[in-house]
């Protein structure tokens, strides 16, 4: 892996907005496409970008207990457990609507409803993801949301895979449809014959799933920019080379355009991570995508200090950070940005990925700056709540009006001054 040294004057560059025009292009032209066609661009673009001829996208019952033979009963004990570990974790998250009466008597608050329809986007191009279905699922379920439509590309069989498949009987899913990439995006956002829109659309993807949601954002909401993965180790001298090696080599297999990024101030452990890289990457069987991404985005910060190292890692904003340095806690609090943080040497990645608890589905491409990872939280909205007696607006009137004038808007000092005089007049 590449080393670069880290001095007082460097600053990491921002990657979200770095060089997507070629992609941008042609996820906009799917969206015009999907717009203009509906259905038939889904199945033109389905043979087209999945190579997949299908005769309809809606999964059928049938397809949902065909799978259950393909999967061994201790991968199916596992799903249910990771359910479980996840949906304990979220239901922590969940916001009350509330309510306050001030002194005066005003009655003020906030209403939490849950969203009445959001699509999840399951990725599944390189890789099948049963977890990001029950990341995307288990806080809309918890949320309270009223219809999940979820989408996935289908694999050259025609079907989806079984493990995404089960997981989303699991959960109660029945609505789930055989279309993956920026097409499935603009589908749910726009509607086709088959589809009805979505006021919501989460989940990860790769780049053309990243930026096709970033393009329909205010037609529908969006979660959050999660495309390729991306982890950020931070260890000094006490960390193992060839822990840390496989931890970046982890998120290196999900996508060429994946990054993995050490930052440390110790040059043995930068040359032997480097070494170990080139090791463990011989025996991956997804050799040619980590070796992409290690080639093309792969780096090692050499810092002169743990201080620095943590300026660097906030300048990264990483999706993953790993903290594998003597006493990992007493950094906790110096870290401003990161979408999950992993402390020690124990705490691999992947135990986020499929089972701690928390979401896997996190902000990427340094947007952990501004970006928060999937909660329950994102399939609620909230409304304020205002009440008030006559005796509360008569105390308020003129503050209200004086307000109202200033910004030379007469009719809104009139609905105030209208009720102030006796009902009788009224
Ligand atoms: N940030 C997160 O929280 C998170 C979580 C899980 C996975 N991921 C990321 O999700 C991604 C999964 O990617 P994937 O490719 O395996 O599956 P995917 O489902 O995201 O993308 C596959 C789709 O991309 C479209 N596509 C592929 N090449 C195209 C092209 N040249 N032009 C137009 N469309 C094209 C196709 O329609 C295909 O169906 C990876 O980048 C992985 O790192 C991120
Ligand atoms: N690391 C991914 C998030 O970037 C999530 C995932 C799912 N399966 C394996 N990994
Ligand atoms: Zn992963």
């Amino acid at each position: 892996m590449r080393i670069v040294k880290v001095d007082e004057a460097f600053t990491v560059k921002r990657t979200v907005e770095a060089g997507k025009e070629k992609e941008q292009q042609i996820v906009d032209g799917i969206i015009k496409q999907v717009r203009e066609q509906g259905d038939e661009a889904l199945f033109s673009l389905t043979r087209e970008l999945d190579g997949v001829d299908l005769n309809q996208f809606k999964v059928e019952q049938s397809e949902i207990k065909a799978a259950y033979n393909d999967l061994e009963p201790n991968v199916v004990e596992a799903i249910r457990e990771a359910i479980e570990r996840i949906r304990d974790f979220h239901q922590r998250q969940v916001s009350q609507s509330w309510l306050t009466t001030k002194p005066d008597g005003v009655i003020l608050g906030q209403k939490v409803t849950p969203l009445d329809r959001v699509g999840v986007y399951v990725p599944g191009g390189k890789a099948a993801y049963p977890s990001s279905v029950i990341m995307n699922v288990v806080p809309a379920q918890v949320a309270g949301v009223g219809e999940v439509a979820m989408v996935s590309p289908a694999l050259s069989t025609g079907q989806l895979p079984a493990g995404v498949l089960v997981t989303a009987n699991e959960l109660g899913i029945k609505e789930i449809y055989k279309i993956g990439g920026a097409q499935a995006v603009a589908a749910l956002a726009y509607g086709t014959e088959t589809i009805a829109p979505v006021d919501k659309i989460t989940g990860p993807g790769n780049i053309y799933v990243a930026l096709a949601k970033r393009a329909v954002y205010g037609v529908v909401d969006i979660d959050m920019i999660a495309g390729p993965s991306d982890i950020t180790v931070l260890a000094d001298e006490t960390a193992i080379p060839a822990h840390v090696a496989a931890d970046l080599l982890s998120q290196a297999e999900h996508d060429e355009l994946a990054t993995a990024v050490l930052v440390t101030d110790s040059k043995s452990l930068a040359e032997a991570v480097s070494e170990q890289v080139e090791y463990q990457l011989q025996s991956l069987p997804k050799e040619d995508i980590a070796r992409a991404s290690i080639e093309n985005q792969g780096v090692i910060y050499l810092t002169e200090n743990l201080e620095q190292s943590i300026r660097t890692v906030n300048q990264i904003a990483p999706e993953h950070l790993e903290i594998i340095v003597q006493n990992p806690m007493d950094q906790l609090g110096k870290i401003r940005h990161a979408g999950a943080i992993f402390l020690g040497p124990y705490t691999t990645e992947p135990v986020g990925d499929y089972f701690a608890g928390p979401n896997h589905v996190l902000p990427t491409e340094g947007t952990a700056r501004f970006s928060s990872p999937l909660t329950v939280d994102d399939f609620v909205k909230k409304s304020s709540v205002l009440s008030y007696s006559k005796e509360a607006l008569i105390a308020q009137a003129n503050s209200i009006t004086a307000l109202a004038r200033l910004e030379g808007l007469e009719a809104h000092a009139r609905a105030v001054e209208i009720r102030l005089g006796d009902d009788s007049d009224e």
